[in-house]
């Protein structure tokens, strides 16, 4: 909870859009207090977003997953998504995307500016706010656009590792084994006579092996390019959670093989 000075209505000036948008109030005399907020998308507009007032906030349509809502203030308007159920892990991803693309220059994309978690559960995301023309515009600027930023992508490390990889595979004569698809601490357990086991209900993917032990009959040099397979396979699941592992693996190697 962060204790600063708001704006809120009053309760005689609230206009109602739509009853069942959380979001539907337009502040119409707006008055300035101290208040306790706990509402972060509205702190992080009036102070990081650099507004000194919301004017109104209205319901955007046209979503299937989010409920989106265009927040109106002396600084300009944002452009805020929110979700009751999902994390921030989801929003992320769009940021990281939406970051991606932005910074190419390129093809016009909203500035991803905030995401976080809601106090009461789920997620947001604040970006700017974009006022669309009446048509699609040009289609083969978009076409050329899209191209463009397909050029200015930076290859990640991640290519320069795939590139270098060889080297920890010279001279050695791989050999297929019997690996376990999912071990991790959910799978383990032992039977009445203490002897371990696996409760693995499905085959699906393969986790990094935690066991020390198991782990220990890996060949170091390598070892650690299959536990990055996982973190991989798992951002692309899970979500940024994994994003830091994946790429400190890949930082290492990079390093160790000076590419
Ligand atoms: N930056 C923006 N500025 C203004 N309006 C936007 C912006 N981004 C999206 N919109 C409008 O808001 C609507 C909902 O956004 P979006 O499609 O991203 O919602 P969603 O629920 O997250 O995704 P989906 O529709 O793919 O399920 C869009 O159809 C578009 O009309």
């Amino acid at each position: 909870m962060v204790a600063q000075l708001g704006v809120i209505s009053s309760t005689s000036s609230c206009h109602l859009f739509r009853s069942s948008h959380p979001f539907s109030i337009r502040l119409q005399k707006p008055m300035a207090m101290a208040t306790v907020s706990t509402d972060p998308v509205r702190e992080w507009i009036l102070s990081e977003g650099k507004a000194s007032q919301i004017t109104g906030i209205s319901p955007v349509g046209g979503g299937c997953i989010n409920l989106a809502s265009r927040y109106n203030t002396d600084a300009g308007s944002f452009f805020v998504k929110t979700n009751r159920s999902i994390g921030p892990e989801m929003f992320e991803g769009e940021a990281l995307g939406l970051r991606a693309m932005y910074e190419t220059k390129s093809i016009r994309v909203p500035q991803p500016f905030k995401v976080g978690a809601l106090p009461t559960g789920g997620s947001y995301i604040i970006m700017e706010f974009i006022e669309f023309g009446s048509s699609r515009g040009d289609q083969s600027l978009l076409g050329r656009k899209l191209a463009e930023m397909h050029k200015a992508t930076k290859s990640e490390n991640g290519q320069r590792l795939v590139k270098n990889l060889g080297a920890l595979f010279e001279d050695v004569t791989i050999e297929p084994c019997l690996l376990h698809g999912d071990l991790w601490s959910g799978n383990i357990s032992s039977d009445k006579n203490g002897e371990p086991m696996d409760i693995m209900k499905q085959n699906s993917e393969c986790h990094g092996v935690p066991v020390s032990e198991a782990r220990s009959t890996m060949p170091i040099l390598r070892r650690d390019v299959y536990l990055l397979y996982h973190y991989l396979n798992h951002y692309n699941l899970f979500g940024s959670g994994y994003r830091s592992s994946a790429m400190s693996i890949i930082d290492d190697y990079l390093r160790m093989l000076k590419a």
